[in-house]
């Protein structure tokens, strides 16, 4: 089964089945029927974003607050990042844990993040580009989310402190405080 879920409930790491020939490779990089089947998430993706970004670049910890609450299904076509994810389910029993995935055009894993968490992700190559669907619009009223630094996540982003890039907007985000979290 290539669907595995991890410590983190509702999570899914999704590895596809490469189907190699002397041409090159083929692969499904999502399917509806199988995910469902696999994970029993019915709700369809109704938005795919891409991104590119150079080594060093840190986008997140980001979420969007209810009721545009975003799932995302997270894949690289080019580079490699790790990319982190933290449960904001206050219900949950892993609520405030994180978790990191080596995402990569090579490796081909993509991940599922359930609305209800934050996201994250650094560069680890000289650049890469990140594909994800998202199974609720963009809504920048609903933007909020949490410093990549918070010294309670204690997040290991794998590259040195110094090298990191964000935006201004990334640079002032709160710090994790379970009272300000709407899930
Ligand atoms: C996320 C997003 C941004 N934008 C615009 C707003 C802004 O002018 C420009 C760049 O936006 P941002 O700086 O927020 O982009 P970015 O920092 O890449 O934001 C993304 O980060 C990753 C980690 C996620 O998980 C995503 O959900 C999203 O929050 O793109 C859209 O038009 N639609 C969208 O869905």
């Amino acid at each position: 089964m290539p669907f595995t879920e991890t410590p983190l409930k509702d999570l899914w790491l999704f590895e596809p089945r490469i189907f190699e020939d002397d041409r090159g490779y083929f692969y499904e990089s999502f399917n509806q029927n199988e995910f469902t089947k696999a994970t029993g998430i019915t709700s369809p993706f109704i938005q795919d974003n891409h991104s590119f970004s150079k080594k060093g670049v840190l986008r997140g910890l980001h979420f969007q607050k209810p009721p545009h609450a975003q799932a995302k299904l997270i894949k690289v076509i080019q580079g490699t990042i790790w990319d982190v994810v933290v449960d904001l389910r206050k219900d949950s029993p892993t609520f405030s844990q994180h978790l990191g995935f080596e995402l990569s055009a090579g490796n081909k894993k993509q991940l599922y993040v359930p609305q209800g968490f934050a996201h994250g992700f650094i560069v680890l190559s000289d650049s890469a580009e990140v594909l994800y669907k998202c199974d609720n619009f963009y809504a920048p009223q609903a933007e909020s989310g949490i410093i990549y630094n918070d010294s309670d996540l204690a997040i290991d982003w794998k590259i040195d402190s110094s090298n990191i890039i964000i935006s201004e907007k990334d640079a002032v985000l709160a710090t994790f405080q379970p009272s300000n979290i709407p899930f």
